[in-house]
């Protein structure tokens, strides 16, 4: 399967490309909130407008023909960064940082008005990307990683804009299927909870793919 790419890098080179990745990410959320919520006027947006274009110019002059990809080195670190939700260079992920514990995953974060749904409220799309993600490193955590097979989500309340906490952990297992489970919650208490069912695919079962990813990985 194309897009799991091994590519050494060392360490010390590696460090510092997950250093510009975050710093060019967290520019482009910046301006992406700044997109969202500008009142400025006319002359400033197309001001605003050659600056942006002028970026997108400069970092289009070397590009990779394909999406990102999962890239390892071979000490089995792994570079997820085109990730939806948890790229560190996509500015349409929000910036999420999972940590893993023993028995479950977590993350706690803001999402910005770019995330909204209902006036004031997360879209139900980014709550399920959320919870996808949440409750798939659950299973990567737990050593039975897989790709979504089913995702059921009970929306119980709106889930303001603002910050979050989301949990995951793994429940069971069944030969090639893990069955995880998990929340999301803010000040208001409970918002959405979510159980799924993470297949791993025929292609992949030969390989050792627990041993290959894991949460928090850069
Ligand atoms: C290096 C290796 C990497 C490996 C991978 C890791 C990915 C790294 C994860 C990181 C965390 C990311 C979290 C976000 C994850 C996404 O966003 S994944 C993207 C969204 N999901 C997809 O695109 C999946 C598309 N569907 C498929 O690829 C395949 O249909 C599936 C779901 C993998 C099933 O694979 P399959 O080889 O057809 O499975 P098959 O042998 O027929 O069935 C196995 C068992 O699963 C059951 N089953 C099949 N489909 C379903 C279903 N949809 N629902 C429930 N049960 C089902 C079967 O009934 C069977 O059950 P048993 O008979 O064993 O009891």
């Amino acid at each position: 399967m194309s897009g799991y790419i091994t590519e050494e890098i060392p360490a010390e080179e590696l460090t510092r490309q997950i250093e510009q990745a975050r710093e060019l990410g967290d520019s482009v959320r910046r301006l992406v909130t700044a997109t969202v919520v500008t009142d400025v006027g006319e002359e400033e947006l197309a001001e605003a407008r050659a600056h942006i274009d002028a970026a997108a110019e400069i970092l289009e002059r070397s590009r990779i023909d394909s999406s990102f990809g999962l890239r390892f080195n071979s000490d089995g670190r792994l570079r997820n960064w085109g990730n939806a939700v948890e790229g560190i260079r996509n500015p349409l992920a929000p910036p999420v940082e999972f940590h893993a514990e023993a028995d479950h995953v977590w993350a706690e974060f803001d999402l910005g008005p770019q995330y909204e749904g209902p006036p004031g409220l997360v879209h139900g799309g980014v709550i399920g990307l959320i919870l996808d993600q949440v409750l798939g490193n659950a299973a990567v955590n737990a050593g039975s990683p897989g790709m979504t097979g089913t995702l059921t989500i009970r929306y119980r309340q709106g889930t303001a804009l603002g910050p979050i906490r989301v949990e995951g952990r793994l429940d069971r297992t069944e030969g090639h299927k893990s069955f995880a489970s998990g929340t999301i919650s803010t000040a208001d208490g409970l918002c959405a909870e979510a159980e799924g069912i993470f297949i791993m695919p025929r292609w992949a079962r030969g390989l050792d793919a627990s041993r290959q990813l894991g949460v928090g990985d850069a």
